[in-house]
């Protein structure tokens, strides 16, 4: 699929142009955000999508550009959204969503949905953790001796779940294949299930995913479109969602933040962007058109 990114301004009317999504359903997609933007819903992925990928989870911040984006978009839509497999404080620390004028309404689903984050008030609702969590944590090191992991691999701490890190190893990829199986049985063992990443495997529950997020948003919301943008594995059940809800007869636009690590997305996108600078470019055009 894909497109070509495009900040022309577009000369019949003088607004920015937008890209031209690659299929029938995203450009009727777009024409319906367009012609409705008080109910339409935007929701988007958090790392690699609105922040680019850094070696250190820590250090991942939105892009200098996503939040004055969002914070002009937000009010001419009637929603905006960030669903991530991030706890959602940290999403909201590391995207610095907090407080900005603009975001009043913003929402932050974290936990691939567990977790929820309403800007209004500033709180975080989330179920009890799975027991099965802490069993994992415990045998986790002890596994990645045995199993000899390369140098390098790290486990990412995320209170609801762990996540295991292959990224500063000298072969990443041969790393994370080698974890892949003696984790899942680890995960299985315990009642957890793992979700493949980029160069990351994440033990968490079961039960909960992006797309049964999107779809329980949404269905409050009763929009009259929806928007999706993400760039990883753990964003296909998302996508999966939007298709459900064409199917029904939502109009939606599925938006693939393009990198060389993850094909899967952009076969299945209507808009291919550049990265999470495509992804801000795309939601400030937006904007623009909209304010
Ligand atoms: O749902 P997302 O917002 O895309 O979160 C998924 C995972 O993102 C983080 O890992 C990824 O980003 C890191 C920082 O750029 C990068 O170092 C790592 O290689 C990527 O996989 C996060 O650390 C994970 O816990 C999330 O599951």
């Amino acid at each position: 699929m894909g497109s070509q990114d495009s900040h022309a301004t577009d000369s019949t009317n003088a607004l920015p142009s937008l890209p031209t999504p690659a299929t029938r359903a995203g450009r009727d997609g777009l024409a319906a955000i367009l012609a409705q933007p008080e109910r339409a819903v935007i929701a988007l992925d958090f790392d690699g999508t609105l922040a680019p990928i850094v070696p250190d989870p820590d250090q991942a911040r939105a892009h200098p550009d996503a939040v004055p984006a969002l914070a002009v978009l937000a009010p001419e839509v009637a929603a905006v959204a960030v669903v991530t497999g991030r706890p959602a404080g940290v999403a909201v620390r590391n995207g610095g969503f907090a407080g900005v004028p603009g975001l009043e309404h913003l929402v932050v689903l974290g936990h691939y949905g567990a977790e929820r984050w309403d800007a209004a008030t500033g709180t975080v609702t989330a179920p009890p953790p799975h027991p099965g969590v802490a069993a994992v944590r415990a045998e986790l090191p002890g596994l990645l001796d045995r199993v000899g992991a390369w140098h390098g691999t790290w486990i990412e701490e995320k209170g609801r779940s762990v996540a295991v890190h292959t990224r500063r190893a000298d072969d990443p990829q041969a790393a994370f294949e080698l974890l892949r199986e003696p984790l899942t049985d680890l995960a299985t063992r315990h009642g957890l299930i793992v979700e493949p990443g980029r160069l990351v495997l994440e033990l968490r529950p079961p039960g909960m995913d992006k797309g049964v997020a999107l779809l329980d948003y949404v269905r409050d919301l009763a929009p009259a479109s929806v928007l999706y943008a993400g760039d990883d594995l753990g964003d296909l059940p998302a996508y999966a969602a939007v298709e459900k809800l064409r199917s029904d007869g939502l109009p939606g636009v599925l938006v693939c933040s393009g990198s060389t690590e993850v094909t899967e997305l952009s076969e299945r996108a209507d808009l291919v962007v550049d990265g999470p600078a495509g992804v801000v470019s795309l939601l400030r055009t937006l904007a623009e058109r909209l304010a």
